[in-house]
């Protein structure tokens, strides 16, 4: 069927927002079947065609197949991990402990998108007053790829408990390179219906309307939907 106006059809809509809704970030459900190489190339043109300030394009992809370079970003992650649990008190420590925050080893496959912070010379279109807007360039190429993973049906699992120093130092990274998501991937068992940290208890979804900072408007100060002000 054709639309006019470039507008998707019904079930192209649906789609999108499937993929939306029912992305989830993985660690438990991964399993080793390979993904095929056309596949991810598929998954790196979507991250590819993401929004970037000035059109900089920052990110690399570096894709980690290696055993051993997996395992050392394990180790990383295993002594960020102790650290952190070291944050919480009683009950909470215990359950920050249980939970499983990464998908290293059992993923086929690892992903490290990364930053150049120095492409397109020291004047960006766009990121002269917002220095960082490189940064966030990157972080929509991670979500579209996370998106495209999903109508794939492929997981991915955004591991940040690292050492960013390190980690660099782990993938050989030149210093004006940054290490931004740390991805596993793979076909999955199955996807939650919410995220694994909700499932387990840890956090629940805020509401939409009423939630701190949370569609507020900025001249008024208004919560839509009646929620307190200020
Ligand atoms: C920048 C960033 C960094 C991390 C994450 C996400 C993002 C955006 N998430 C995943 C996070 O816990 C998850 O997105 C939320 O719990 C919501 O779940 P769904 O993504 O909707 O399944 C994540 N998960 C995890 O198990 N270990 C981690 O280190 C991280 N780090």
């Amino acid at each position: 069927m054709t639309v006019s106006n470039g507008r998707f059809t019904d079930s192209e809509r649906q789609g999108v927002y499937r993929a939306i809704f029912e992305r989830r970030d993985v660690r438990s459900q991964f399993l080793p079947d390979p993904i095929p190489p056309d596949v991810l190339t598929r998954l790196l043109e979507a991250a590819h065609h993401a929004p970037s300030v000035g059109f900089m394009q920052p990110w690399d992809f570096i894709v980690i197949e290696s055993r051993d370079v997996r395992e050392t970003v394990l180790a990383l992650f295993e002594q960020e991990n102790h650290k952190a649990a070291e944050r919480f008190e009683g009950e909470r420590k215990e359950h920050y402990r249980s939970l499983k925050l990464q998908g290293i080893m059992e993923s086929p496959l690892n992903l490290c998108i990364t930053c150049d912070r120095s492409r397109g010379g020291p004047h960006v279109l766009g990121r002269n007053s917002i220095v960082e807007t490189d940064l966030f360039s990157t972080c929509l190429a991670v979500q579209n790829l996370w998106l495209a993973a999903r109508a794939e049906g492929i997981g991915v699992g955004w591991v940040s408990i690292l050492d960013q120093a390190q980690l660099s130092t782990a993938l050989n990274l030149p210093e004006h390179v940054y290490p931004l998501a740390y991805l596993c991937l793979g076909y999955v068992s199955e996807f939650l219906d919410q995220p694994e940290l909700e499932a387990q208890g840890w956090r629940s979804r805020l509401p939409l309307s009423g939630a701190p900072g949370m569609a507020r408007s900025a001249l008024t100060g208004a919560v839509p939907g009646g929620g307190a002000s200020g």
